[in-house]
Formats: structure tokens, sequence, C-alpha cells
């Protein structure tokens, strides 16, 4: 694929691209989605296409009866709202279709962003986590993003484009037949206009990375500044000086790429003024000639009006037409990452080969010879890691922070790619499992809690359609969110969040992590993976979710990450990382005989556990 690398996604900084390749495509997507755009066009061009040429003529009509011997006020008045009539006439369906025309266009628009959401949720987790992805791509994300720009700004210059061609055609013919240096000059006129447009663009593109990456620094310091989420850090750390600081630092860096970029186009834009210069030079120099020698002052100054009409026209064209080119740009751009294959492709290979595990079988899960590091780094994680989660086992990860444990389940989940070795699942290597298959098996809970802004039992269930309404409250009953459901005045009907509902209802930290808990619970996969599920939770609340663990993870092999040691007690095996991977493996009583790291940091625990009780007794 041209332009494109599969593995970082990133464009190269190749500024051709395959113009009506792109504006083919475009017209296919519009056709499909909605149709009468195209009818609405074809009436926009003939309305819009002969108005102007009512201007063109009027002065010739009028100055032939003004100028007539015998010419009467009642004939220039007759001339005068004819051509007022059919100008209203023309005047208002142009701008009626046009109005009917625009919101379908951006509706055309809003399909093209629904499919990068649709992307964006499907392509490898890999990406989420890289720094670089959203940068890379931004040009083609921000392309459906704005009426004005990008697939809708092309959208709305090519339906403009249509009488504005229609207009300049005639023009052209007509003019042409009296002179033919008139019309070169004004293509030398358009032709300027276009290099210096598509001269700008093309090195305003080249500059892409560096305006993206400028962009992405400014941003940060508007989201951290508005961020509710840091607004008390920032006040006790007295972070307001370094904020100030650092932001200067960043206009300075963001002036300097603008400046380049302005530099650059005032440089070219005096070419584009010298090029006005020798068109109209020309242009009148002939016309007087002209008249000087036999042409009538009435078809004078109906071409001057010709040519300054077709100079308008041929401006708008070359305006719209670099318009076209410079936004075709990043919509090929964002053809090419809908298009490329991120891991959201089904291959005909691949799922030819897929294979399944049975329906309830459980899972066991071996790390073979395992090693990592994360794409675009080249620290290992882990080297040579080999373990197993044995079938129905409950497995305790614990260690030091950094360790890997999160990362760790990441790559069982097939959310990340091992570097080398591989984790097999029931004996098949996971990267031969169908990806949605994949997730289907794991029911997680994270640290970070992410409650979206639909109803309890939509972000329970994660669907909107068939929800089975009593296991919804089963799970909440199991996690102990019953109460607080029961006071919500539309119960598991609520909406979550304010973002969307003014009366959507927000969840504390800890409640939120329950109801991740209960989602969970009620997606009843055959792996339960729980990453720090209680670290939210007060200490009651903590103690039943360890009491209920068997419960909740009956029959299934289950891991459950912790820093709280405590929790170790009711998994059957303990698997210690440190900063060196796997330090230790085995059951809570052997590795508490075995004195090692994890006696250790159970012990250190302990104490001040104990200790608190001492003092508290
Ligand atoms: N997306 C990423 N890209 C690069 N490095 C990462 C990424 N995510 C995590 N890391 C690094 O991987 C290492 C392990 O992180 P991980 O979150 O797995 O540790 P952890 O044991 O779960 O830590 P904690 O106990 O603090 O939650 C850390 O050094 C972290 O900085």
């Amino acid at each position: 694929m041209e332009g494109v690398s599969m593995e970082g996604v990133s464009m190269e900084e190749n500024i051709k691209y395959p113009v009506w390749q792109t504006l083919k495509k475009m017209l296919k997507y519009c056709f499909k989605a909605d149709k009468n755009i195209y009818l609405y066009f074809v009436i926009f061009t003939i309305t819009g296409g002969l108005y102007p040429f009512l201007g063109v003529l009027l002065p010739k009509y009028l100055l032939n009866a003004i100028s007539k011997p015998d010419g009467e006020m009642k004939d220039i008045l007759t001339i005068v709202l004819i051509f007022l009539a059919l100008m209203a006439f023309f005047g208002f369906i142009r701008t009626f279709i046009r109005a009917l025309a625009y919101p379908r266009i951006s509706y055309v628009r809003l399909q093209y962003l629904g499919k990068t959401f649709d992307k964006m949720v499907s392509i490898d987790y890999k990406y989420m986590e890289d720094a670089n992805f959203l940068e890379d791509n931004s040009r083609a994300l921000d392309s459906t993003n704005s009426n004005d720009n990008g697939v809708e700004g092309v959208y709305s210059r090519l339906f403009d484009a249509g009488p504005v061609a229609l207009t300049a055609l005639g023009l052209i013919l007509f003019i042409g037949r009296l002179n033919i240096w008139i019309l070169l000059g004004l293509l030398l006129n358009v032709t300027a206009g276009i290099w210096v447009k598509r001269s700008a663009s093309k090195f305003l593109y080249k500059r892409k990375q560096d305006v993206a990456h400028a962009e992405r620094r400014m941003r940060y310091y508007y989201n951290t500044t508005h961020d509710f989420g840091y607004g008390k850090d920032i006040r006790l750390y007295r972070f307001q000086d370094r904020i100030d600081q650092n932001y200067n630092g960043e206009i300075k860096g963001y002036v300097k790429v603008q400046r380049r970029i302005k530099n650059q186009e005032y440089f070219i834009g005096l070419l584009e003024i010298l090029s006005f210069f020798i068109s109209n030079g020309l242009t009148y120099a002939i016309l007087v000639y002209k008249t000087v020698n036999g042409m009538s002052i009435a078809d004078f100054s109906m071409y001057i009006t010709a040519v300054t009409t077709l100079t308008v026209m041929l401006a708008t064209l070359a305006e719209q037409f670099s318009f076209i080119l410079n936004e075709g740009q990043y919509v090929y751009d964002y053809f090419q990452f809908i298009d490329a294959d991120m891991g959201d492709k089904e291959h005909q290979d691949k799922s030819e080969k897929v294979k399944s595990i049975k329906e309830r079988e459980t899972l066991e899960i071996v790390f073979d010879n395992v090693s990592f590091c994360y794409p675009g780094t080249d620290k290992y994680i882990f080297k040579n890691l080999n373990f197993t989660i044995h079938k129905g086992e409950k497995l305790a990860i614990v260690g030091i922070n950094g360790a890997g444990k999160s990362t760790l389940v990441k790559l069982m989940m097939g959310l990340f790619d091992v570097t080398e070795g591989e984790i097999r699942i029931n004996g098949i290597p996971i990267g031969e499992f169908n990806k949605k298959e994949l997730y289907a098996m794991f029911s997680a809970v994270f640290q970070e809690i992410n409650v979206l802004a639909y109803t309890v039992k939509e972000n329970i269930a994660c669907s909107s359609i068939d929800i089975n309404e009593e296991k919804v409250t089963n799970a909440l009953e199991k996690v102990g969110l019953k109460n607080k459901i029961n006071t919500l005045p539309k119960g598991i009907n609520q909406t979550m969040l304010k973002v969307i509902e003014e009366d959507g209802v927000e969840f504390s930290g800890g409640e939120s992590q329950k109801l991740a808990i209960a989602r969970a619970l009620y997606k009843d996969a055959r792996m339960v993976v729980m990453d720090e599920p209680t670290a939210a939770l007060d200490a009651l609340a903590e103690a039943e979710i360890y009491e209920s663990f068997s419960d909740l993870v009956e029959g299934k092999t289950a891991v459950y990450i912790s820093h709280r040691l405590a929790s170790t007690k009711f998994c059957d095996r303990i698997a210690f990382f440190d900063g060196d991977g796997l330090r230790e493996y085995g059951s809570h009583e052997e590795l508490m005989d075995a004195k090692g790291a994890y006696y250790n940091m159970f012990m250190i625990q302990g104490k001040y556990y104990n200790e608190e009780v001492a003092v508290s007794e």
C-alpha cells in the first residue's frame, strides 16, 4: 500500500497521492449514502451556472436601449424588470437547493466519522497504548471532524464547483471567439493561483508531523488546566508556575512552526500577484485596442463584464480545485487509515485456520518461553518466562510496582502480541484464535474503571438488547450495589454520568469498581481476571468481595492481581514478580516456608496491620 507503513501505521511524507482514485471513491460512497445529492447537484449546476450570464448580458442590453435615438423609458424599464425577475428566480432556486443539499452532505461526512469510531474500537489494542499512533494519524482522523475541511470540505467544494465550471465554460467559449490572448492571459493567472496554493499546501503537508506534534503538546496544557481531575494537585503543589513556564516554551515552538509555514506562503504569494498584473494588463490592452478600432461601447462593456466575471469564476474554480486537491490528501490518508489492517480485518486464510475450544471448557494458560517489550521500546518486561495457570486454578499475581503484572494479563488476553515465545490456551497458541472469540473468554476487571454514559443495566450487560434484568440485579446484589441502585429514581434504568443526560448518576470510585465487578459477573466468561479490583473499596466492601470471591469465580480459572497480600489466601497459587520476572511460585504456605521475597513482603504488610490492631485495642 502506497505511503503507509503498516507496522507503525505512520504516513510517509509523500505528498503524491492518487487524486482521481480518491475522488472516485468519495463519489461512489456519496452515491451509496444519499443519491438525492446527485439530483440536487444537477439542478444547482444548471440554475447557478446560468445566473451570472444575466449579469454579463444586462449592461449590453441596457446600453443598447439607452443609446438608441428613439429609446423609450418603458423599454429600459422592461429590460431591467425581466432581468431582475430572472435573477430572482435563478437565485432563489440556487439558494434553496443548496440549503437542501448541505445537511445531506454533513450526514455523509458523519457516516465517515462513524467509520472511524468503528475502526478505533476494533483495531488491535496495542495501538491505543502507542503515544505516536494518534499523532501519526491525526490528519486522517481530523478529516471527518469539521464542516469546512476534509471530507465535508471536499464534497461541498465539488458541489459548489458545478455551476462555477458551467459558467466558466460558457464564458470561455464566448470570450475565446473574440480573442484567444485574453483567454491565455486568464489561464496563466489561474494556473499561477493553483500552483501557489498547491505549493503552500504541499509545504504544510510536509510539516504536518511538526504541526501535529506542536498541537498535541499545546492541547496537553489545555486539557490539564481544564480537567477538574488535576485541579487539586495543581493548586496544592503549586504547579501553576511550572505550567506557565512550560507553556511559554511550547508557544515559542508552535509559533516557530507557524512562522516557517507563513513565510513560505508569503514568498510564493508574490508570484501570484505578478501573474495577476500580466493577465489584467493584457485584457485591457486588447479590449481598448478593439474598441478604438470599431467595437461598440456596449460590446466593450459586455466583454469587460464577461472577462471580470470569468476572472472571478476561474479564481473561484482554482480555489475550489486547489482546496479539493489539498484536502483530498487528508481524505486519502483517511481511506488509507480505514483500509489498513490493524488487526481489525478478518483474514480469509486465517479464519479458515481459526481454532476454537469447546463452549464451557475450563481454561489452562501456558506461558512458554515468553519475552516481551512494548512496541517501540527495547526494554524487556519479561525474558524467557515459563509458567502455567492450570484449569480451575485461582492464581494470585503479586509483586513490586512496575514488575509487569498488568502487562502479563494484557498478553494473556491477546491485547498485545508477545515479542518471543508463545502463550497457549488449552494447547492452542493465542494467535490462532479469532480476536472476538478470544476476548469473549475473559471476564476482566481493571485498575482503571470506565463507566459509559448508558443506563446502569447497559453498563453491566454491555449491550442495549436482550438484557437479562434478573441476572443484572443478581450481579448488583453480589457486589453490594443493590441498596445504591434502590435509591436511584429509575433503578437499573437510570442513565450514568452527566455527559449525555442531565439527571445521570455519578458513582464514587468504589461504587464504580463494584459496578465493574458486576459487569464481569454478568459476562460470566470462562476465565476471570481481576487487576486490583478492590483498590478503591473500603475495608468492609473489600472483605465482602474477598468472601464472595470463590463464589464469583466458581469452577473457572481465575487470576487475581493485588498489592494486598491478604487476598492471596483465597487463591490456590501465588506468582511473585520482581523487576526481573517471575521470582517465586507456589502456594501461600510453600512461599511462607521458603522465607523469600513473598514472605518478606507479607510480613512487612502484616506488621502494620497487626500494629494497627494492637493500637486500636
Ligand atoms: N504502553 C506501554 N508502553 C511502554 N511501556 C509500558 C506500557 N505500559 C506499561 N509499561 C511499562 O511496563 C512496565 C510494567 O508495567 P505494569 O503496568 O505491567 O506493571 P505492574 O506490575 O502492573 O505495576 P503496578 O503494581 O504499579 O500496577 C513498567 O515499567 C511500565 O512503565
